[in-house]
């Protein structure tokens, strides 16, 4: 429980704080919709967000299958009983000319995805060209003020450039149609370096800007930031240090592509026993001090004022999304 003395420093701390149900996106799952076997397992799945796939897990020729797959598990799954916090769906982009075919043969399921989930989005043009396509084959009425949350892919040098016009058309959208709100954003490092022309590494410094540049955008507009896959899936050493990266970086996130990734990525986006005690502690004493009117002062031997206060907030809140 925080002091009230502090409450009123929450509507102005920093990281993602959308007063509306938050949903942890600490491992994103991708489960390619082609492959019934790994659907079957989507129940038991303990990714925070688990995403039926149907864009580059999905090979061109079980394009059509997956989408009729995707359909079935909509209407099938009981989201309220599932292992995991959200069930996405990833459709095709706007440039790769599929978008409407998996639009026509999802919008068949009864029910909505909670969350949709679009790649490469790469200018604000493609919003448009979004919503007329889930218009005319959804209908307004499917589509407007509704549960399901936009999640959305930023994958190319051009959308890295243009992302805050992205991100504000995003959620212009909302506020002004009424659709998808957008709740996160992921950065697409595979395709990134694709776009670019740089080689991957495990160690990541060629999208070091990128990613940085990415991160501050997310925040800037208090959006997830969901972090690069790693594709070395026995290399879960490798895994656990990127995450930990991620998170020291501010993101909010990991993409996963197994199941042996899940619980590895989980741990290392939750801040470790001893920094929530200090986030704990600190705000208690912050508190204590303020009464005083003492805006800093000494805490296990370092100087504390409000931006460690705001520090300990953000691992406080997420710490309480997580668990409820
Ligand atoms: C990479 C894989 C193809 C590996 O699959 P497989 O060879 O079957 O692995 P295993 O034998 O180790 O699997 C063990 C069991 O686990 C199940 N499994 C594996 N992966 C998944 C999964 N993702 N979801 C559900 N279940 C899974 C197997 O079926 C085995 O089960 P059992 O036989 O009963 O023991 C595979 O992991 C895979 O397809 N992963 C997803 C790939 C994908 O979707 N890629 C696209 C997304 S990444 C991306 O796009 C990044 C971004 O956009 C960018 O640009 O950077
Ligand atoms: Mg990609």
């Amino acid at each position: 429980m925080l002091p009230k003395t502090i409450i009123r420093h929450i509507s102005q701390f920093a990281g993602v704080r959308d007063a509306a149900k938050y949903v942890p996106r600490r491992a994103l799952l991708y489960v390619p919709a082609s492959n019934q076997k790994m659907l079957d397992k989507v129940p038991m799945m303990q990714a925070d967000s688990v995403v039926l796939e149907l864009e580059d897990g999905v090979a061109l020729t079980a394009k059509a299958d997956a989408r009729v797959r995707a359909a079935a598990a909509l209407d099938k799954l009981p989201y309220h009983t599932l292992a995991c916090q959200e069930l996405g769906l990833r459709v095709n982009s706007v440039s790769s000319g599929l978008l409407e075919d998996d639009i026509i043969a999802v919008s068949k399921a009864e029910k909505l995805p909670q969350a949709f989930m679009i790649p490469k989005v790469d200018c604000p043009e493609d919003l448009v060209t979004i919503y007329n396509i889930f218009r005319e084959h959804y209908g307004d009425e499917r589509i407007t003020n509704t549960n399901t949350r936009l999640v959305i892919w930023i994958e190319s040098a051009r959308a890295l450039l243009d992302m805050p016009r992205i991100v504000s058309s995003t959620l212009n959208l909302h506020k002004q149609a009424g659709f998808f709100k957008l709740d996160a954003v992921v950065f697409g490092s595979d395709d990134f370096c694709a776009d670019i022309g740089a080689t991957r590494s495990s160690h990541g410094t060629e999208t070091l800007f990128a990613r940085q540049k990415f991160v501050t955008c997310c925040k800037a507009f208090q959006l997830q930031a969901i972090d690069s896959v790693y594709i070395d899936i026995k290399d879960l050493d490798g895994l656990r240090r990127q995450s930990a990266e991620g998170w020291q970086w501010g993101f909010t996130g990991k993409q996963v592509i197994h199941p042996s990734q899940v619980s590895v990525v989980q741990e290392q986006f939750l801040p470790p026993k001893d920094r929530i005690e200090w986030a704990q502690e600190l705000v208690h004493a912050y508190s204590e001090h303020e009464a005083l009117g003492k805006g800093a002062f000494q805490f296990r031997g370092q100087m504390i004022d409000r931006p460690l206060l705001l520090q300990a907030l953000n691992i406080i809140q997420l710490v309480e999304r997580v668990q409820n």
